[in-house]
């Protein structure tokens, strides 16, 4: 089971530190979340672990050793880092088949990552007329050709239409699934939360959350109930002694925490009291994602 151990990586372009003492784990069996606001050093954490950007100071590793050392660098790690990039004018077929060859690897996975990925029919053709959907696709079969035990992928869901989103995610979930340790980066929330077992969050590159998904959801996805009563006062009273929390919403509404809809009803039918409102409030992941960086965000937009 091979893993990546980032630790206390740090990249700096002149005056500039991009990454700073970053320590993090992908562990087999799970996707992992990397997400940051535009420019927190992603895509260069991504590049010195694959070798394409040296360390200022720390280390990536993948299975204990450092990209350039290891024996067969394709059958350890597969990525995606520039997901519209394509390159030459071949054929993709033959496109995989020299990316294989001169990797000794042999050239029955050209065959089986196209199954793979779902380009089979379209293997003839030359990549310069594929959409970007299809253009992924096909840089994700080359980062499979070696059926490596790790994968990049570097926002890999930009510019995709809902369908190309979905596909993407299904497929980082059956890689986890079986076995291999996935690493996907992304500036939104909402695409994580539907991917990823494990979170590692950015901004400016330094670590600002390193959490499961499940921990991460129940912080800050547990919903509030919103509560009207002609008895604010009295009720809220109520509520805490039945163990939530309660604050003053507006207009003498009470936002109540650590009950369900369900429970609170339940009381307030126990004690007589009339309710005109009970309405559960879903926080939105994306705002939580925005609280938990917004001291890391560089340029941040005026309000309007
Ligand atoms: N080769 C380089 N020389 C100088 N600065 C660089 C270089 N590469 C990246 N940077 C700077 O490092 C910072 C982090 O960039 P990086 O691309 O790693 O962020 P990111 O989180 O991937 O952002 P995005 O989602 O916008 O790609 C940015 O301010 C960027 O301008």
């Amino acid at each position: 089971m091979t893993r990546i151990a980032v630790r206390g990586l740090t990249k700096r372009y002149g005056p500039d530190t991009v990454v700073d003492d970053l320590s993090f784990t992908v562990e087999p069996g799970q996707v992992t979340g990397f997400l940051g606001p535009n420019g927190s050093g992603k895509s260069t954490t991504m590049k010195m672990i694959m070798g394409l950007a040296e360390p200022t100071r720390g280390t990536a590793t993948i299975g204990g050793r450092r990209y350039r050392d290891l024996r067969m660098p394709l059958a350890e790690v597969g990525a995606l880092l520039d997901a519209g990039a394509v390159h030459g004018s071949r054929k993709a077929r033959d496109h995989l088949l020299a990316l294989a060859v001169s990797n000794g690897l042999p050239a029955r996975r050209v065959d089986e990552v196209l199954a793979r990925t779902g380009l089979e029919s379209v293997a003839g053709k030359r990549p310069g007329g594929f959409s970007l959907g299809m253009r992924q696709r096909l840089g994700i079969s080359a980062a499979l050709l070696g059926d490596p035990g790790v994968l990049i992928f570097d926002e890999p869901v930009n510019g995709l239409d809902p369908e190309g989103i979905r596909w993407i995610r299904d497929f980082m979930r059956s890689l986890a699934g079986e076995g291999r340790a996935v690493l996907v980066s992304s500036h939104l929330m909402s695409e994580m939360a539907r991917t990823a077992d494990h979170l590692v969050v950015i901004g400016r590159g330094r670590l600002i959350a390193d959490t499961g998904m499940g921990e991460f959801l129940r912080a800050n996805g547990e919903g509030t109930v919103l509560v009207r009563t002609p008895e604010p006062g009295a009720f809220a009273l109520r509520l805490t002694a039945a163990g939530a929390t309660v604050r003053d919403g507006s207009e003498s509404s009470l936002v109540v925490s650590g009950m369900s809809g369900e429970e609170i009803g339940r009381l307030a039918a126990y004690h007589g009291v009339v309710l005109s409102e009970l309405s559960p409030q879903q926080p939105s992941l994306e705002d939580a994602f925005m609280e938990l960086t917004k001291d890391a965000v560089e340029y941040q937009g005026a309000a309007a």
